[in-house]
């Protein structure tokens, strides 16, 4: 059995720190990645290149000082963004990508897009300055079934939009479908696209959300599909195949707001997201692209740099402990449960 494993540094290509006392509490759990892709959807959410640059200086201050992580900011796209804006935060090196999210769709969304004429003109300008487009790829039709949104959303709204904008680079942030995985293998070509998985989508399938009582820590979005589904996105992500790389979508919200009749979707996955990745990719017997998944295919498709150093995960004889809570301020925010025991940890640098 193997007992340790050295990968290069990980990097998070889908990451939410929030703002204020949550960014403090949740960004020292990410601090071991190289990088992040850190989202937008902040409120107000951050849409212009000067909001972007006050928000990464709040998120260095809220890193401990020895942090590996790099944040790699993201504009919000509205109907209202300006091209130049984007083009110009872009080749400063202050942001990485544009995230488009359908009005709606998610939490923090209702800025998002709503007529996708509207943003033409940006989409054409990323398009001609190699800016990538991350996705939340979801319709946002009450009359589609949650559970079809996104297998839609590839016919209704990504393929066109990518027909439309030829040289558009696109990342399908969280896929959780077969659907998704095989348009984006179809589709990945010359770096064309990409996809991040999460970790708890690697782990849960709907059944973990209902059955047997609701469990609002497995709610999040796009919703966990049906074990099909998990089984696609297991062997995409442990395929070692370029266009499919690690986002956790990591998305804290405290349990007051998850805990409600009507309750926040997104799971906290950053303290625990190694440990559990490690565990199943072992139990599949694919330790060997672990390396592949978190570190080396996301920088591939971003044009850059596999992080020069490494870290180092060991597999301990007993589970290992880590905390079912964090604190935030007056509140508490829930790490994800996998449901099983953890015996991979990280060793301190
Ligand atoms: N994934 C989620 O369920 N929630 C995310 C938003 C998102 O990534 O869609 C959040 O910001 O809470
Ligand atoms: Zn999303
Ligand atoms: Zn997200």
């Amino acid at each position: 059995m193997t007992r340790s494993l050295t990968l290069r540094r990980p990097d998070d290509w889908h990451l939410h720190l929030r703002d204020g006392e949550m960014l403090a509490a949740v960004a020292p759990h990410s601090a071991g990645f190289g990088r992040a892709i850190i989202m937008p959807n902040l409120v107000p959410p951050v849409v212009t290149g000067e909001q972007a640059r006050a928000y990464r200086d709040r998120i260095l201050s809220a890193l401990p000082a020895d942090a590996a992580l790099k944040p790699l900011m993201t504009l919000y796209l509205t109907e209202t963004t300006d091209p130049a804006d984007v083009v110009a935060a872009h080749s400063d090196g202050l942001i990485a990508a544009v995230k488009l999210y359908p009005a709606g769709a998610t939490t923090n969304s209702a800025s998002g897009v709503t007529n996708f004429d509207r943003v033409r003109p940006v989409l054409e300008a990323m398009a001609e300055a190699g800016v990538p487009l991350c996705v939340h790829g979801e319709v946002t039709d009450p009359a589609v079934d949650i559970f079809d949104r996104e297998a839609v959303f590839i016919d209704r709204v990504l393929d066109p939009l990518r027909r439309a904008t030829p040289g558009l680079r696109v990342v399908m942030e969280h896929v959780t479908t077969a659907d998704g995985v095989d348009y984006v293998s179809a589709n990945a070509a010359g770096g064309a696209m990409g996809a991040t998985i999460t970790t708890h989508h690697l782990v849960i399938n709907r059944n973990a959300i209902l059955a047997g009582g609701i469990r609002p820590h497995y709610y999040c979005l796009p919703v966990a599909k049906r074990e099909t589904h998990r089984l696609a996105l297991r062997e995409a992500a442990m395929s070692g195949q370029g266009p499919f790389f690690l986002g956790t979508d990591s998305a804290p919200h405290s349990d007051r707001a998850k805990l409600q009749p009507c309750g926040c979707a997104g799971c906290f996955t950053a303290p625990n997201t190694l440990a559990i990745l490690a565990q199943v990719f072992e139990e599949d017997g694919k330790l060997d692209k672990l390396e592949a998944f978190a570190s080396l295919n996301g920088p591939a498709f971003y044009g850059m740099a596999p992080n020069p150093d490494t870290i180092r995960l060991t597999r301990q004889d007993g589970a290992v402990a880590y905390p079912s809570e964090i604190s935030a301020g007056d509140e508490t925010v829930t790490v994800f449960d996998p449901g099983f025991p953890l015996f991979w940890q990280t060793e301190p640098a």
